[in-house]
């Protein structure tokens, strides 16, 4: 699905260059769980956006799904982008919009009838359990329900690709782990692939087949979740009890 070649990226700043990922190669494959974690600054939403094609890397190369992205041209990117959807940390719902438009929205992007997009969006509604909100608008829900129904809205174009970006910071415990038990049931229902990108190592331990651990802008850990656990000694010693 994902295949990362000695990808570096740099900023330019005013007086010198900030390296944002340095020499990143890795594997994500068809329908499984990736976990990306490290504190704040290694690189993890700069690679998130070469990940899902809406910033350029530097030196290296990027094969999604077969392709190398560096022959794409715009239009391309944009169909490539067909098979993938978000789920942000700050549910990126619309406020003038009812939850049944808002999650019928991306099937309207496409021209999809109004028929056949509301009865799928009430599908997806139902299986995040909210199809009784199908009328209500965002300001009246609360953070746990404006994340399902960004998820319900994320699914309803059967992506084959979902990017994660620390989809439960917002969210007290409780709530995160419910949002976390209903991202399981997506992938066991649907079998996306799916990049996870969370500092919660508790959340990418419940979630995750394989992660990856940034630090200091490079690869420090890539492999399977079992032996990440070993690490947990550092990274409370970073993070302390917010783990
Ligand atoms: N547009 C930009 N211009 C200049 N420097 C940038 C830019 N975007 C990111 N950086 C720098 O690149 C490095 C990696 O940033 P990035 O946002 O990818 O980290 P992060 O791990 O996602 O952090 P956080 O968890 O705080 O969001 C940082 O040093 C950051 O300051």
């Amino acid at each position: 699905m994902i295949k990362l070649e000695h990808i570096s990226k740099s900023f330019k700043t005013k007086n010198n260059s900030v390296c944002a990922l340095d020499d990143i190669s890795l594997e994500i494959h068809d329908g499984e769980i990736f976990g990306i974690i490290g504190k704040s600054g290694v690189g993890k939403s700069t690679l998130l956006k070469i990940l899902s094609l809406s910033m350029m890397y530097d030196t290296g190369t990027y094969t999604l799904m077969d392709i190398d992205v560096k022959t794409l041209t715009h239009k391309d990117k944009v169909k490539l982008l067909q098979n993938t959807s978000f789920i942000y940390q700050n549910f990126s719902l619309l406020y003038n919009l009812n939850v049944l438009d808002n999650v019928s929205l991306p099937l309207k992007l496409r021209g999809v009838d109004k028929l056949t997009r509301h009865q799928k969006a009430r599908e997806m509604l139902a299986f995040v359990g909210l199809d009784s909100k199908a009328l209500d608008y965002p300001i009246t829900l609360s953070g746990g329900e404006a994340q399902r129904i960004s998820i319900a809205r994320a699914l309803i174009t059967d992506p084959k690709l979902l990017f994660l970006d620390e989809p439960t910071s917002a969210l007290d415990e409780e709530t995160a782990y419910d949002i976390l038990k209903l991202i399981r049931k997506l992938h066991e229902t649907f079998k996306p692939t799916i990049v996870f990108v969370s500092h919660q190592i508790q959340s990418i331990k419940y979630l995750c087949d394989r992660v990856m651990m940034l630090g200091d802008n490079k690869i420090k850990h890539i492999g399977k979740i079992d032996k990440l656990s070993t690490l947990s000694t550092t990274y409370d010693a970073i993070w302390g009890d917010r783990l």
